[in-house]
């Protein structure tokens, strides 16, 4: 029953232009949260989102985005997403929009090539360049995280589940992988909020060992702006902020496209 729900489903969509809106995605999403345990509904429902970037579905034109739910995500990594995703800003069906505080934000694996007038710059600078921390094939081996922003509040939370190819002391993730984490949740909150930039200072302090195959929160806030200057705070906690892993500040130095060329 499940899978013929999931053909009419993908029948329906392939029918629809372009790309599925969030709130059908939600509403999905929804549908199959009873089964979410299943790895063929997960990636059932990843097809239909594929299928559906593209009026013809053979010649997906659109980029895979890594921030969305996959069969590797753990039930507290799936609730979490659940959680903040329910708070974003959606589109009825009708095409109204419901205010939410939140937005996710797309992943994925060269931003780049992906930007508003980006596709040219990715082919100057490394066109065969990818994005680390969404270049692992395996599903669920090494980082997988989604990341929201709330705009008014002007803070960002990432939730952040560490896979075995993370490992440093036995059992626990790699203090190099925390730092990549935090550099890149950090990077990308001051992307959102000054355009583009560098990260020109990070300063980390690992409280407590963080369990492979566990689920983290990575808190970003913004402490002020100077200039050309985004100085941000970081936290990353278990899932109910009852434990410090890590805390960090970074210094964020906005830079022009010349900087990338190295002109
Ligand atoms: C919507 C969002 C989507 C985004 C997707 C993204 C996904 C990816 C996310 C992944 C994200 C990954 C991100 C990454 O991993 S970025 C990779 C790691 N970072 C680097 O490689 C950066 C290398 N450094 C540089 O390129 C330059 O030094 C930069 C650009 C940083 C500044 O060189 P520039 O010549 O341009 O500027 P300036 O030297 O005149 O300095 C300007 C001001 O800054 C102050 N200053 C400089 N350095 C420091 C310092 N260390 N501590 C304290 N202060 C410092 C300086 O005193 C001055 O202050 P003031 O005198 O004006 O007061």
């Amino acid at each position: 029953m499940l899978r013929q729900g999931l053909l009419m489903a993908r029948g329906l969509c392939q029918l629809m232009s372009n790309k599925l809106s969030d709130s059908l995605h939600r509403n999905i999403m929804k549908h199959l949260n009873g089964n979410t345990r299943s790895g063929y509904a997960w990636t059932s429902l990843q097809n239909i989102r594929a299928v559906t970037m593209s009026p013809w579905p053979f010649t997906p034109s659109q980029p895979r985005d890594y921030s969305l739910p996959n069969a590797s995500w753990s039930s507290e990594m799936q609730r979490l997403y659940e959680h903040y995703n329910n708070m974003c800003e959606m589109e009825t069906e009708g095409g109204k929009k419901i205010k939410g505080a939140w937005r996710r934000l797309p992943s994925y694996n060269r931003s780049l090539k992906y930007a508003t007038g980006g596709q040219c710059l990715s082919k100057l600078l490394q066109g065969k360049a990818r994005i680390f921390t969404r270049n692992i094939e395996e599903q669920g081996a090494g980082f997988e995280y989604v990341v929201f922003i709330n705009k008014q509040e002007k803070t960002c939370v990432c939730v952040f589940q560490a896979g075995h190819l993370l490992e440093g002391p036995p059992g626990h993730v790699h203090g190099g992988a925390i730092a990549t984490i935090i550099d890149s949740v950090t990077g990308t909150h001051a992307t959102y909020l000054s355009g583009p930039v560098m990260t020109a200072n990070l300063t980390i302090n690992y409280r407590s060992p963080i369990p492979l195959g566990s689920v983290v929160l990575v808190h970003s806030s913004l402490d002020k702006t100077e200039g050309r200057k985004t100085f941000l705070s970081c936290q990353v906690t278990n899932t109910d902020g009852s434990k410090m892993h890590t805390e960090a500040t970074g210094l964020f130095v906005s830079i022009g496209v010349g900087h990338l060329l190295g002109l």
